[in-house]
């Protein structure tokens, strides 16, 4: 990806499968979001494209979201004058089938359809733990629940590929330990996850895999042991071992033990969202893609 004469992401070939989280970490301006951007459809690739559940993802993000590809951002973007349902319901926009016409006329697809909708975000801000907070205005919300807000915002969309862009930015650590948390429990519904994050203990005791961008260009891609022992990533990134987890005392231990499936995102099976969320759903609310 370039702009004018600056390669922003260069050559990055980055696999994801299912039920994994990969973490994407890298210096300032390493092109973390840019890449994002590219993986989303906001950004046009100038070379290369990117690749799906077996098919090339068009750069436009509503077919980016049909496909199955949310994201959050790193700057909040929540609806603030809505409530935390109503955000949750924008998210569910691209599984929808109720036309202007229809739903200007309220009719009854439409009524159905806004029903449905309304249960299924209602289940995903439980999800989060947020389902209390229903009603609230969204500009009202603690930041640690507008950032779950912004993940249920997503979630609704029902992916199979969820992008995170620092999501526990601004945290403090009790709310950092509850995004990892649920960020586990998100794969536990066999999401694959893509998180960008400077928290190196957030990222090293989280993810499955983890890819290091400097300049644009893939440094590495490879287990956290591995990652955050490479003394080109602590020269690179971290700047200092001392940054490393491990070293402090009260630092997780990285979890090594979950490398990635065999099967990659090309072969990620039909439904494969459904039958774990099938008992959070109504039957036959969820479209794939
Ligand atoms: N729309 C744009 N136009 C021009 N240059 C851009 C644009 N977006 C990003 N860049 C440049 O591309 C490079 C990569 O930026 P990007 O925001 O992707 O980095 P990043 O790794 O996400 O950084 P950070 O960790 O600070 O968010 C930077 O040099 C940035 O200035």
């Amino acid at each position: 990806m370039q702009f004018g004469g600056l390669t922003a992401v260069n050559k990055v070939d980055l696999d994801i499968h299912p039920g994994e989280i990969v973490g994407l970490i890298g210096p300032n301006g390493a092109g973390k979001t840019t890449f994002f951007n590219c993986l989303t459809g906001m950004y046009q690739p100038t070379a290369g494209q990117v690749l799906f559940a077996g098919a090339v993802l068009p750069p436009q993000p509503r077919k980016v979201a049909v496909a199955g590809v949310a994201r959050t951002f790193q700057n909040i973007r929540l609806f603030h004058n809505m409530t935390a349902l109503e955000n949750v319901m924008v998210g569910r926009y691209a599984r929808t089938k109720t036309n202007a016409i229809e739903a200007i006329l309220r009719l009854p697809r439409h009524r159905r359809e806004e029903a449905e909708t309304r249960e299924v975000a209602q289940q995903w801000l439980d999800f989060v733990g947020l389902g209390d907070a229903a009603e609230s205005l969204s500009r009202n919300m603690p930041y640690g629940d507008q950032r779950r807000l912004e993940i249920a915002r997503a979630l609704a969309l029902e992916p199979k590929l969820l992008l995170l862009d620092e999501p526990t930015a601004g945290m403090n650590p009790q709310e950092t330990r509850e995004a990892e948390e649920l960020i586990t429990r998100i794969r536990g519904l066999g999401m694959a996850v893509l998180v960008i994050e400077h928290d190196m203990r957030f990222i090293f005791s989280l993810c499955d895999r983890v890819a290091c961008l400097v300049r644009g260009e893939v440094l590495i891609d490879d287990v956290p042991e591995v990652v955050q022992n490479d003394p080109r990533v602590i020269e690179a990134y971290i700047g200092s071992p001392v940054d490393m987890p491990g070293e402090q005392e009260e630092a997780p231990r990285p979890d090594v033990s979950t490398l990635a499936p065999s099967k990659p995102v090309l072969e990620f099976p039909p439904n494969a969202i459904n039958p774990i969320i099938g008992h959070r759903t109504k039957p036959g609310g969820r479209k794939d893609a």
